[in-house]
């Protein structure tokens, strides 16, 4: 996707990308290290990691890959400290890796619910601090940007992830409040349905009917996200933080994934029939 960017908007600095192995995480990479940045970037699976990386350095980007689980906290601080070592100190933080898997509430298992919220928020919260305490709040410069997703009115169908990413959304505001004395921005994206290796994994038809159920009637590309993202990690945006920018078509708006049935639902209690009459 050609860049609406100056070429040099990134020039000196340090990106991390978690994530940056596929999909939005490896477009948002490209993109900032097409714009100057060194880019670090980590995810569980070295293979998929190597590969980006090469991909990156074919395009002339000086970056680190290393797999880092950001559950695992002990990870987390290793990785963050080796991007520190190779690439120096990091004034952008993309917060990108995650997922779930669908689901019903009900049918939800305790592990599943663990997994999805120790991921999303937990992970995301671990790397968050560790950045800021080795990179961002001793130079007094930072970006974060935290890709959440389109939970605005709930996600049925995903409650895990919804509540996960409620909870980055509300993170998102405390940390723009407590590190604005240390000149950190921190602000969210969340997209909505995007074509990427991560959807691809998800049913047709549940796509399909996504892309009905959006005002603009398609889905959205790795690319578009990335380009939001280099705004929000760029000096233009100095004075914003503590947002969630919605890239989704309207989708957060109108029109909804999860179909309410036909059925009659049970009839209401005595009351309501009681006020009607008043
Ligand atoms: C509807 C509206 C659509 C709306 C239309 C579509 C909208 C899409 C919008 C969003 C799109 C994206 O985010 S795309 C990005 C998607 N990419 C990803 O999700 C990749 C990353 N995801 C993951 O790695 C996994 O999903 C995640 C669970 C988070 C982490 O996996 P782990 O390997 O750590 O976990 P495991 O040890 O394998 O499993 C832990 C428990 O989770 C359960 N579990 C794991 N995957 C499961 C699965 N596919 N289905 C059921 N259960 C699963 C296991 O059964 C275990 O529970 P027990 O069985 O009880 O032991
Ligand atoms: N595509 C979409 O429609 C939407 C996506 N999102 C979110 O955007 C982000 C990017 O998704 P997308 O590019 O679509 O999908 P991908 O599955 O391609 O990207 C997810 C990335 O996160 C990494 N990752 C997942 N869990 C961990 C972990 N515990 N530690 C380190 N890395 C991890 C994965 O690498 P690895 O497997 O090697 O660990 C992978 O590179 C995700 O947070 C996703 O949930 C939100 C809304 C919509």
């Amino acid at each position: 996707m050609p860049s609406i960017f100056r070429k040099d908007l990134f020039q000196g600095q340090v990106a991390i990308v978690t994530g940056g192995g596929s999909g939005i995480g490896l477009a948002t990479a490209t993109t900032l290290g097409e714009l100057g940045a060194k880019i670090a970037i980590c995810g569980r699976k070295k293979e998929k990691l190597d590969a980006a990386a090469e991909t990156l350095a074919k395009r002339g980007i000086e970056v680190f890959a290393d797999a880092c689980d950001i559950r695992e906290m002990e990870q987390v601080t290793a990785f963050v400290a080796a991007v520190k070592e190779k690439l120096g100190t990091a004034s952008v933080l993309v917060n990108n890796a995650g997922g779930q898997f669908p689901t019903t509430a009900e049918t939800v298992s305790a592990r599943g619910w663990e997994a999805v919220v120790r991921n999303n928020l937990n992970g995301t919260f671990f790397m968050t601090q560790s950045v800021a305490n080795l990179h961002m709040i001793p130079a007094k410069r930072g970006r974060v940007v935290n890709v959440i997703a389109n939970v605005a009115r709930g996600f049925p169908g995903m409650v895990h992830t919804g509540a996960a990413r409620a909870g980055v959304e509300n993170m998102t505001k405390t940390l723009a409040i407590e590190w604005a004395q240390y000149n950190v921005q921190v602000n969210a994206v969340a997209p909505g349905v995007i074509r990427t290796s991560g959807t691809d994994q998800y049913p047709p038809e549940l796509l399909e009917l996504s892309r009905e159920r959006t005002p603009m009637k398609r889905l959205g590309t790795a690319g578009e996200v990335a380009q939001l993202i280099a705004y929000l990690a760029s000096d233009a945006a100095f004075f914003v933080t503590g947002v969630t920018w919605y890239i989704d078509g309207g989708a957060h708006l109108w029109g909804d994934n999860w179909i309410i049935a036909d059925a009659e639902p049970p009839p209401p209690p005595a009351i309501v029939a009681e006020l009607a009459k008043e």
